[in-house]
């Protein structure tokens, strides 16, 4: 756990970037830190790993106050993503995933492979290695800039902008690869990002910071859609709050009834089109197993009828849900919603760079 306790920070010329800041960050978990340009995120992350020092107040990590301990030593804990990844550019991938691990002192041949592992484990292909930083794209590079920071297995991450310099799919494919790392590697991470539908989607709790670097309100996110503390939190979530908090609820109670006639399925019960007077009509489909409400109020509004045809993972008709059973799970849910998204939903996206 990293604990803020009253942290402030002064710059020289008298600016305050962060003001009597105390937050908790749980470990294991990802704490999202939002707010507009300037609100003093990046102060507050690199007050951890003492690239900034705190002006007064404490910040303790594990019980320790991080000024205690040695700046070289506290980062070498601490892995540090940033945005364009900061590579070394005249050396190849896999030396810069290995930097930290010689700098602690790994024979060459360890550090490689340890190299060769992250380089697999963040997606990448291993032939990427022995290129040099200017030949990968700039999703390529995030991800060398992640496998860098988790070279030596450190209990946190610190993670400052990192998806916000390449475009909106490669950024999609970047925060599920994310989820998918977390869910094996259960680092306490610190994330900053100015974009309300990233710490939606990837934090277990998002920090919403004013300018001036004041604490507006800390909550998981489905808490933070339902119930915003003030103004400044409503508007910088923005418009389509009650949608994206569909996102939080499981398609998995929707009742099902038999799938239709006009549903045409092949050999393997797979459904490929409604018949509606004489012509085949695409539809969409949900699995209740894994969607979200979003996801399964998505299917039936692409579909003629405006019923959603459930499909289990291996794409095999279920049943559909008609516009009534989807409606009892949403009345269900009117007074508040779990802080725990669908599965597939903590990879997916609605889109245009939403949260899904
Ligand atoms: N070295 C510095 N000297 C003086 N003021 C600084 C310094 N670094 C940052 N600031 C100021 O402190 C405030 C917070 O900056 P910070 O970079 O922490 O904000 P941020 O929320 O990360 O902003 P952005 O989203 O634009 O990156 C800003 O007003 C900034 O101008």
């Amino acid at each position: 756990m990293i604990i803020f306790d009253g942290v402030t920070k002064r710059y020289q010329d008298g600016t305050v970037a962060v003001d009597d800041l105390s937050i908790e960050v749980p470990g294991g978990a990802i704490t999202v830190l939002v707010g507009p340009s300037g609100c003093g995120k990046t102060t507050s992350l690199r007050m951890i790993n003492r690239m900034v020092d705190a002006t007064s107040g404490r910040i303790l990590l594990g019980g320790r106050d991080v000024r205690e301990i040695d700046p070289a030593t506290l980062r070498r804990g601490i892995g540090y993503v940033i945005q364009h990844a900061g590579l070394f550019p005249h050396r190849k991938i896999v030396d810069n995933v290995a930097t930290v691990p010689y700098l602690l002192g790994w024979n060459r041949k360890k550090a490689r492979a340890r190299a060769m592992e992250l380089i697999e484990l963040v997606g990448l292909d291993p032939k990427l290695a022995t290129r040099y930083p200017f030949q990968l794209s700039g999703g390529q590079q995030q991800r060398v800039g992640v496998a860098r920071a988790l070279a030596a297995d450190p209990p946190v991450l610190l993670m400052d902008e990192p998806f916000s310099a390449v475009d909106p799919v490669v950024r999609t494919g970047l925060q599920d690869e994310l989820l998918r790392l977390q869910s094996e590697l259960r680092k306490t991470i610190v994330f900053v990002t100015h974009d309300i539908d990233e710490a939606i989607k990837l934090g277990d709790t998002v920090a919403v910071l004013h300018t001036g670097g004041r604490l507006a309100q800390m909550a998981g996110p489905a808490t933070l859609l339902s119930e915003p503390v003030d103004d400044f939190v409503r508007e910088f979530l923005g418009r389509d709050r009650g949608i994206r908090r569909l996102s939080f609820i499981s398609a998995k109670d929707v009742r099902l009834d038999p799938a239709p006639a006009d549903l045409a399925v092949d050999d393997d019960d797979r459904p490929f089109g409604l018949r509606v007077d004489g012509r085949l009509v695409p539809y969409g489909t949900f699995d209740p197993e894994s969607d979200s409400m979003r996801a399964a109020l998505d299917a039936a509004l692409l579909s003629p009828d405006g019923t959603a045809v459930a499909v289990d993972g291996d794409g095999r008709v279920l049943g559909v849900a008609t516009r009534e059973a989807l409606d009892a799970v949403l009345r269900k849910y009117a007074g508040g919603l779990p802080d725990q998204r669908a599965p597939a939903d903590q990879g997916a996206s609605a889109g245009e760079g939403a949260p899904a």
